[in-house]
């Protein structure tokens, strides 16, 4: 399995290919990397050191790819943060070429626009960007909740609504659709959803509600979901994978009190996890 992942690197922490990279590696992908910027550290801490690459370099790369011979064999195209127009554009550049060399891989776009609690944090002209051209481009699409909200325009303050949210991104390309972080009216305080959907079919899985705020989860959430898709899992049990792995990785996380995700610490739990969550059909 061959995956081209197109996200930001940091050197400390885990955050976009940082966070994704090891996860689906772990599972037994060859990933294909092309780093979108190469910071220090991510953005959450305030301060940072680094650049912004070029977006022709990830075009370049694609293209030095493609006279390797390889793309036939490139089985999905992920991309997440998007921090300018132009790596949009090239972004959907890499999935045009994609799609030419092997007209069944698949897109996997995770649309990141922002949260409930900050609101918008991308550039003016990305979120419209999202929802005009990569939403129709994809296959598989992970919004958090407020992501969904922003791309649907959908009030999503219950558990029927998001289902509608989720329908009419459907109709508009996406097949299959992971909402993350979702918490509705009949979510309890200490837990948290997530919700995949897939030909009118919705499957929730609940977990415990950590103490902890991390960046990255979002990344390797949807780096996981996608390989267990690529592996030929039903959106329930991709769901019930990818859940279970990060609520691992996570839970090891908030016992050591760290800032960034354990990742490394606690690989085993990517690929064994130590509590399998299990959803329900909703
Ligand atoms: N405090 C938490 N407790 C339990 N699970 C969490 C917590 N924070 C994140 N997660 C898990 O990680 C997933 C992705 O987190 P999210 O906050 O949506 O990602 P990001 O903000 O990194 O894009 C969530 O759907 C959830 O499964
Ligand atoms: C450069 C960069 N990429 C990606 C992310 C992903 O962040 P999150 O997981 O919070 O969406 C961050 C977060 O700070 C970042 O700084």
């Amino acid at each position: 399995m061959n995956i081209l992942s197109i996200q930001s690197w940091v050197s400390y922490g885990h955050v976009g290919n940082a966070a994704a990279v090891f996860p689906m590696q772990r599972l037994g992908a060859e990933v294909w990397a092309i780093n979108t910027v190469q910071f220090s550290n991510h953005t959450g801490y305030g301060s940072w050191r680094g650049s912004v690459l070029p977006p022709d370099l990830i075009r370049e790369v694609v293209t030095g790819i493609e006279e390797r011979g390889a793309l036939p064999r490139c089985d999905a195209l992920l991309s997440g943060y998007l921090g300018d127009p132009q790596v949009a554009e090239a972004v959907l550049y890499a999935r045009a070429r994609l799609q030419a060399a092997n007209p069944r891989a698949i897109y996997c776009a995770d649309p990141v626009i922002g949260d409930d609690d900050t609101g918008v944090y991308v550039r003016p002209g990305i979120a419209e960007l999202m929802r005009d051209q990569i939403v129709p481009a994809a296959d598989i699409l992970t919004p958090n909740l407020f992501e969904l909200r922003h791309l649907t325009g959908l009030p999503c303050d219950t558990l029927a609504g998001v289902k509608d949210a989720v329908a009419a991104l459907q109709a508009r390309g996406p097949r299959r659709v992971l909402v993350t972080s979702l918490r509705t009216p009949e979510t309890p305080d200490d837990q948290l959803d997530m919700l995949a959907a897939e030909g009118g079919d919705y499957h929730r899985l609940r977990a415990p509600l950590l103490p902890l705020s991390v960046n990255g989860a979002g990344d390797a959430v949807a780096a996981l979901f996608l390989v267990h898709t690529l592996q030929g899992k039903s959106a329930a049990d991709a769901l019930s994978a990818a859940g279970s792995a990060i609520f691992g990785i996570l839970r090891r996380t908030a016992e050591l009190g760290q800032r960034e995700i354990a990742l490394i610490a606690a690989q085993q739990e990517l690929v064994s996890p130590s509590t399998v969550l299990r959803p329900v059909s909703v």
